[in-house]
């Protein structure tokens, strides 16, 4: 995520108050300030984290951590978004927080992840979510190498559906990539993430004051390789905006990388403005064809946001043989394991420990609890946590009682070869990187307190480098996400 949506728009009280399941909402849109009592239909419950089993962990975005959980009375499992509050308003991220809530709980699409109900602790707020087995899109292509057009074809049709639900309801989602597009057990695909949605003029989706996205206080919103040149110029948000990010996640399902790629994020804004595309010969007629028409740099030509509406889009012969009114009922693109990829999985579930969020105390109705943390300093560290995946190979790596703060699978730049290893932070503190085939410690980087004797050097989303008095090692995060390593890192040394 590129660009904070809106100003703060109000504190955590605030927040908790709009959290009732009782409010009353303002539509600040069409000038005639609409009142009315309103009931989410996800309600606030009062249940606690101890009400759940907690599984691994999905993963982790830039205010949040996303956990299986099972609720331990019904059996039902969630994917449970677990956010810091105080991290939530020291990051100005509650219009964010407050908009993907209350949108969430207006929408009503097969091809959209499903709000179920939330609740709250001292610390942290949470959101129980449909949950999606299949993880992200983003891992599909990457374990696959690239995807068949068949399966691209699968998946860009049914992102194709749920978009036509979202921009008919005067929705942009503006942040569509395959990170944000997540995949269910059985293989079909939802869209997540709507903390950066803009409501258009005559929505039907109705939004707190300030909750909704501000356009005059950031430069833009979204991810830097699926930003539109539009964006970039500053011009009017239009639904537009999500069929270029299509586009460009259509060419990354076929390809295996996005097409505007480079060392920098103003690199690859430069590419974006110039329209640099390049398509491998591999590329069919249909497929180059609709990609190029949906990077058009008119946004109104592209398919989908002109006169005929969704009709143009779904009609390109890319989507020959597509099957619109009963898309899910088809049989799905086969999955693949990240255990296909890397060796020696044992498909064990680590399960996450619960120690790491909340106090466990119920909240009172009138907002107060009991109970505060002995160690929050440390407990706020790991609450913050960068999580990619855990699993019980990495399990190993740890002593009795330490707990991972950071772990991702990245690659080691050296002169000659790039190796994948997993670098792995913990509370100890401790910074190792893995083999993760051969499951064995390849490096093991001296901590230091002192930033003389240990710093990380950011360079690029995906690029840091960390640097000690003798060893300076390059590594790049697939998943952009260097700067949490710095802050993870960093975070531990001012604990
Ligand atoms: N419903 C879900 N089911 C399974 N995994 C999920 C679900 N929702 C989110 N995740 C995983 O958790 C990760 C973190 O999600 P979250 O919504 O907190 O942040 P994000 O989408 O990465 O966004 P950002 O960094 O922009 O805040 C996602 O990238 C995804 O892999």
């Amino acid at each position: 995520m590129l660009a904070v949506v809106g100003g703060e728009g109000g504190g955590i009280a605030e927040m908790e108050k709009d959290f009732d399941s009782k409010l009353r909402i303002q539509n600040p849109n069409g000038g005639v300030q609409r009142s009315k009592s309103f009931a989410f239909r996800a309600p606030q419950e009062n249940f606690t984290i101890q009400d759940f089993e907690l599984g691994k962990i999905y993963g982790v975005g830039s205010y949040s951590k996303v956990v299986r959980a099972k609720k331990k009375d019904t059996g039902n499992v969630y994917a449970l978004k677990i956010m810091d509050k105080k991290f939530i308003t020291k990051e100005n991220k509650t219009s964010y927080v407050k908009l993907e809530r209350i949108v969430l709980d207006q929408l009503d699409h097969p091809g959209i992840i499903r709000l179920f109900f939330t609740f709250q602790d001292t610390f942290s707020l949470y959101m129980a979510l449909e949950s999606c087995e299949g993880g992200e899109l983003f891992d599909q292509i990457t374990w696959k190498g690239r995807l068949s057009e068949d399966e691209a074809r699968f998946y860009a049709a049914e992102v194709v559906d749920a978009l036509e639900y979202i921009h008919g309801v005067g929705l942009i989602h503006r942040d569509i990539k395959p990170e944000n597009l997540l995949v269910t057990a059985e293989g079909h695909i939802k869209i997540a993430d709507f903390g950066s949605v803009k409501t258009m003029q005559d929505s039907k989706i109705t939004v707190l004051p300030n909750a909704s996205s501000d356009d005059k206080s950031c430069t833009f919103v979204g991810t830097a390789a699926y930003v539109p040149p539009e964006v970039l110029n500053s011009s009017p948000v239009t639904f537009g905006n999500d069929l270029w990010a299509l586009g460009c996640t259509l060419y990354q399902m076929l390809s295996g990388t996005s097409p505007f790629k480079d060392a920098s994020e103003w690199l690859i804004f430069q590419r974006i403005i110039a329209r640099d595309i390049r398509f491998p010969d591999y590329f069919s007629a249909e497929a180059k064809d609709l990609i190029d028409k949906l990077l058009d740099t008119n946004p109104r030509k592209r398919p989908g946001a002109g006169p005929d509406g969704y009709a143009a889009l779904k009609m390109h012969p890319f989507f020959k043989g597509i099957d619109w009114k009963n898309l899910r009922a088809q049989i799905p693109p086969k999955l693949a394991l990240e255990s296909n990829v890397v060796e020696a999985n044992d498909g064990q579930e680590s399960p996450w420990n619960p120690s790491h969020v909340g106090d466990g105390s119920v909240r009172n109705n009138d907002g107060s609890s009991g109970a505060t943390s002995s160690s929050e300093a440390t407990a706020h560290v790991t609450r913050l946590a960068s999580i990619d995946s855990f699993d019980s190979r990495w399990q190993q790596f740890l002593d009795p009682g330490e707990s991972v703060i950071m772990i991702s699978m990245v690659k080691k730049i050296q002169k000659l070869t790039n190796k994948k290893v997993q670098l792995i932070l913990t509370d100890k503190p401790k910074l190792i990187y893995v083999d993760p085939a051969k499951l064995m410690v390849k490096g093991n980087i001296i901590w230091s307190d002192n930033p003389n004797d240990l710093s990380i050097q950011v360079l690029s989303p995906s690029h840091f480098k960390i640097c000690t008095p003798k060893k300076v090692m390059s590594f790049e995060d697939a998943k952009q996400r260097a700067w949490q390593w710095k802050k993870a890192i960093e975070g531990l040394q001012n604990r």
